[in-house]
């Protein structure tokens, strides 16, 4: 606008080497360099432009999104993106779509669940988009119990076919993004039946609407189920109903990797576990790990860059006012969760690398890794997106009066966002499921089996439920040796608690549904520990760069000493710190917030975001904000007359009314 960097000055404070932190946020100097390009070709296309999303009608904001899936794909095709370039480039255009279900659930529902067979039949026509997939497990009666889902595929022997059947008003699908509007297929979740009995939940291809002219093929009832939270925001996605009245399709087109049905209608499971057919949400929950570092990352990009450039209070002799991020108590809010951020990117690149391991493993028919990528796929989904959530809605108050319109990008933000913290699986269900996988754990313990991977710190049972820390200073906090005891000692004696209480329940079920606010507690602890255990891991690697390690080591110490404080209740119950530690801790932490200080611009710069992604007035680049925010209300469209339109019909006669009863 002005030209002028007007954040310039916390730039040059800057004590490390921000490209070379921009290298370690992307995780390679090869994908630094593909999203930055792409990001930049997003951003300098009108076709993606975004700022208009809060201002359109349902019809015109999904017609909208139409368009962009499209132009998207052109300009993929047009510039001969890679894969990875093409996911960068969706990524970018910021906007919900069908794409992400096709891409990220359909695609890899046939890779995971469907043989060889199956996969070259059915990706070429989705890597093509020449057919267009969504993911339909979820009803209007079930969606957390997948064992309850009602939908039925019933095999019929004279036909060799499977019928698909909506039994019940609670059995139509619900939900599935991308089935109201557009999916010309789904991965269809059903009850299998053969001969009259039901072997559960399994996958099936179906064909949902006409290649032709898109109308839903016979016996289908589908469409959209309505507005979603927030304007805009997640309302460009088509999220949908669907009912089957006997509708036939192919045996061939059950998902047969895990279990099958020959022609003679006998139902065989190979020796793949049958939880495979869960396995599509495990690899949605890894990457929703890492979204979260993208969503919290962006909107602490906002309130940092919002909080050096607003004053409020503190001038001194008419000189400036004090920068809002000065306050220790804005440090104390927003640093945090810059340290979050960076945490999530650490674990969720180090759950990539897990998730990869069990897939090869996998094909190797080796299955001991699965129970464990389920737990930690599970937990750190729901801790990670809990914390996202809620940290988005805090950037929003740490914005003040502004952080509330539009333009500011974090309404939008949080509204498109929040829902993570239920799809995919509900969060408190999924840290359910890594409480029975840590009751299971300690229940080995006395057997001579080895915990192993995460759990490995449980094989130190005897020493963690009896160990006292032995920080004396405020800095011995700063050892991760002195964090990581603390840690692993509280989500030890958690579990451990859980496990001896356990056993006063004759019904081991009774008692685990009747402990389970503590159980969930305990799994919270188990999924905290991973993420600090791994941002301090990853300060084992070579990390290049003036200043980089220091500064990563300072957030790792935020991260880790703001969580022990949060959850000082926990840390001091189970006697692992004394009242006295949990003091020099929170000392500590106020020492940490001024060493990141001069620094947490810069910190901010190394997400690399542009303006087009950040869509916010209040985290340009430029600090330029009230300027720009003034002259963006103008533009809105009540201000397009000076007198609003129903002056007439409403304001007029109401202030001519007045004046009666006024002279009265
Ligand atoms: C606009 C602005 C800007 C834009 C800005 C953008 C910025 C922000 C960016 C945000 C962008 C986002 C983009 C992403 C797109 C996403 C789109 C949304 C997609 C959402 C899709 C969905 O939402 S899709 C449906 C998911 N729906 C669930 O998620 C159901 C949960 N419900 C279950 O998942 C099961 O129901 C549940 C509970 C396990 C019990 O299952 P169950 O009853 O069968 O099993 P049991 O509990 O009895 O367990 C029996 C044994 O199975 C073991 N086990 C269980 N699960 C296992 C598994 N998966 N793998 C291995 N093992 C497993 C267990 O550990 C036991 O093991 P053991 O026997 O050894 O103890
Ligand atoms: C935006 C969005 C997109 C979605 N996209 C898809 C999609 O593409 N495909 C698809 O198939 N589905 C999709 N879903 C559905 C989603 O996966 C489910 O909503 C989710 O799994 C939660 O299930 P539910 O709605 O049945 O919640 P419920 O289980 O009914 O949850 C209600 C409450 O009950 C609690 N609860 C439930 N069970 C237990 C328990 N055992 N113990 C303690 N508390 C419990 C929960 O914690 C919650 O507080 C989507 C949902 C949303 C919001």
């Amino acid at each position: 606008m002005d030209g002028i960097d007007h954040l310039a000055d916390e730039r040059n404070k800057a004590q490390f080497d921000v490209d070379a932190m921009k290298i370690v946020w992307a995780g390679s100097r090869h994908a630094f360099e593909v999203s930055d390009r792409i990001s930049k070709l997003v951003a300098a296309d009108p076709g993606f432009r975004k700022d208009n999303r809060p201002m359109l009608g349902r019809n015109e904001l999904f017609k909208n999104t139409l368009r962009k899936a499209a132009y998207a794909w052109k300009r993929i095709i047009e510039l001969h993106l890679s894969e990875e370039e093409a996911a960068k480039l969706r990524f970018y255009v910021d906007e919900p779509a069908y794409t992400d279900l096709h891409w990220g659930m359909f695609v890899p529902a046939i890779k995971g669940q469907g043989t060889e067979e199956q996969q070259q039949k059915w990706l070429p026509l989705a890597y093509k988009m020449q057919i267009i997939g969504c993911y339909g497990q979820t009803e209007l009666g079930h969606g957390s119990n997948v064992q309850g889902l009602e939908t039925t595929a019933t095999f019929d022997p004279q036909t060799d076919e499977f019928v698909i059947h909506s039994p019940t008003l609670t059995s139509s699908k619900w939900w599935p993004g991308g089935l109201g509007k557009v999916s010309t297929h789904g991965v269809i979740y059903a009850r299998l039946i053969t001969d009259g009995r039901d072997h559960g939940v399994h996958g099936f291809i179906v064909q949902l609407r006409s290649l032709e002219d898109h109308s839903p093929l016979p016996g289908i009832t589908v469409g959209d189920i309505g507005m979603k939270f927030g304007n805009g925001a997640y309302n460009t996605m088509d999220n949908g109903v669907l009912r089957f009245d006997h509708v036939r399709i192919p045996r061939d087109q059950m998902l047969m990797r895990v279990s099958q049905v020959t022609r003679e209608g006998k139902y065989m499971q190979s020796d793949v576990p049958r939880q495979l057919v869960y396995g599509t949400m495990v690899y949605v929950r890894q990457t929703i790990v890492a979204d979260a570092s993208c969503a919290l990352s962006r909107a602490v990009c906002i309130a940092t860059r919002y909080s050096a450039v607003r004053r409020q209070f503190g001038s001194q002799d008419g000189g400036p006012e004090s920068q809002v991020i000065d306050y220790k108590t804005q440090q104390n809010r927003l640093f945090p969760l810059l340290a979050s951020a960076y945490a999530f990117r650490f674990v969720g690149e180090w759950l990539k690398w897990l998730y990869t391991d069990v897939t090869q493993r996998l094909q190797t028919n080796d299955f001991s890794t699965l129970p464990e990528a389920h737990a930690c796929t599970a937990g750190l989904k729901s801790v990670t997106t809990t914390a996202t959530a809620d940290g988005i809605e805090e950037c929003r108050k740490l914005c003040g009066g502004h952080g509330y319109l539009c333009t500011s990008g974090l309404p939008e933000l949080f509204a498109v966002y929040v829902p993570a913290c239920t799809y995919e699986g509900d969060n408190i269900v999924l840290l359910l499921q890594v409480a029975r996988f840590l009751m299971k754990t300690v229940s080995q313990l006395g057997s001579g089996k080895k915990p192993v991977g995460t759990t490995s710190y449980m094989g130190q049972i005897e020493h963690l439920m009896q160990c006292r820390s032995n920080v004396q200073r405020a800095e011995d906090w700063l050892k991760p040796s002195a964090i990581l005891e603390a840690f692993e000692s509280r989500a030890a004696r958690m579990s451990v608690a859980c496990a001896q209480n356990l056993t006063k329940f004759t019904n081991p079920e009774e008692g685990f549904a009747e402990l389970s606010a503590d159980l969930v507690e305990a799994a919270v602890a188990h999924c905290q520990l991973i993420i600090v255990s791994k941002f301090i891991e990853k300060l084992l690697q070579d990390i290049p760069g003036k200043g980089v390690r220091e500064q990563l080591e300072a957030l790792c110490n935020i991260y880790a000493l703001f969580l022990l404080h949060k959850h000082q209740g926990d840390f001091l119950s189970t006697g692992c710190i004394t009242a006295k530690q949990a003091s020099l801790a929170n000392d500590q932490l106020r020492s940490l917030y001024s060493q990141v200080r001069p620094n947490a611009i810069a910190l901010v710069d190394a997400f690399n975001y542009t303006d087009h992604f950040l869509g916010s007035i209040l985290g340009c680049y430029d600090g330029n904000v009230y300027p720009k925010l003034y002259e963006a209300a103008w533009k809105d469209p009540l201000n397009d007359s000076v007198v609003p339109e129903g002056y007439h019909e409403y304001i007029r006669p109401l202030l001519k009314q007045n004046l009666r009863t006024a002279r009265l």
